[in-house]
C-alpha cells in the first residue's frame, strides 16, 4: 500500500520511506555498538511493532533474538485507555538477560511505564526502549527511552505499523489522515 492507494484519505506525510530507513540505519548503528559483545533480546511489542523489528532486527550486525509480547491498552479509537492487560506473554525467560524493547510509538507512555515495571520484576540484567515516533505527551511520564526515531507532535498518526482501526499499518511512511475518515 503506498499513498496513491489512500487517495482523499491521507492528509500529509510526516515521515517519509526514505527517512525511515536512514534513522533505523543510525539507531541500529547505535544499538550494535551498546551492545557489542553482549547478549541481546528485542522484545517487540505487537501488533504495531512488527515493522519496526522486521527492519531494525536486519540492519543490525549482532545476533540479536526476538521475542514478542502483545497487551491491550487501546480500544478501536485513538485514546489510551491506561489499562494495561498481557495478551501474550514473552516465550523467554528474561532473568540476567539485556532486553530491549521494541516500539512504534510512545504516546502518552502509559503502555510502556507499565510494560518496563513488569519486565523489570523479573530480574532481567537491563532493560531499555527504542522506538520509532516518541509524541510529546510522553514527556510527563517517568520513561528513559534510549533510542527515538523521530519525534513528532501530538496528532494521531498511521503507517509503518500504526493503524487505525487496524488499518493503514502497511503502509511505508508515517503520516495523518484527513478528517473525514474519523467522521465516517
Ligand atoms: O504510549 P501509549 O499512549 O500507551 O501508546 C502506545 C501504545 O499504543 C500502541 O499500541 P496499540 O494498543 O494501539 O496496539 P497495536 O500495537 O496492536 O496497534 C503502540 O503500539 C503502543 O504499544
Ligand atoms: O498516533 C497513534 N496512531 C496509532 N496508534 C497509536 N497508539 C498510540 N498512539 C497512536
Amino acid at each position: 500500500m503506498d499513498a496513491k492507494d489512500m487517495g482523499e484519505d491521507l492528509e500529509k506525510v510526516l515521515v517519509t520511506e526514505e527517512e525511515i530507513k536512514t534513522r533505523l540505519r543510525e539507531m541500529a548503528a547505535e544499538i550494535d555498538a551498546a551492545y557489542a559483545g553482549k547478549d541481546l533480546l528485542l522484545v517487540g511489542v505487537l501488533k504495531g511493532a512488527v515493522m519496526v523489528m522486521a527492519d531494525l532486527a536486519r540492519e543490525l550486525h549482532h545476533p540479536a533474538e526476538t521475542d514478542w509480547m502483545a497487551v491491550s491498552s487501546y480500544g478501536a479509537g485513538t485514546t489510551s485507555s491506561g489499562v494495561v492487560r498481557i495478551l501474550k506473554d514473552l516465550d523467554a525467560d528474561i532473568k540476567d538477560r539485556n532486553v530491549l524493547i521494541v516500539e512504534d510509538v510512545i504516546d502518552s507512555g502509559l503502555t510502556l511505564s507499565w510494560l518496563v515495571g513488569n519486565l523489570k520484576s523479573r530480574g532481567p540484567a537491563s532493560v531499555e526502549i527504542c522506538t520509532m515516533v516518541r509524541k510529546p505527551l510522553a514527556f510527563s511520564v517517568d520513561l528513559d527511552v534510549k533510542y527515538i526515531g523521530f519525534d513528532l507532535p501530538n496528532e494521531f498518526i498511521i503507517g509503518y505499523g500504526l493503524d487505525y482501526a487496524e488499518k493503514y499499518r502497511n503502509l511505508p511512511f508515517i503520516g495523518t489522515l484527513a478528517p473525514h475518515v474519523y467522521q465516517d
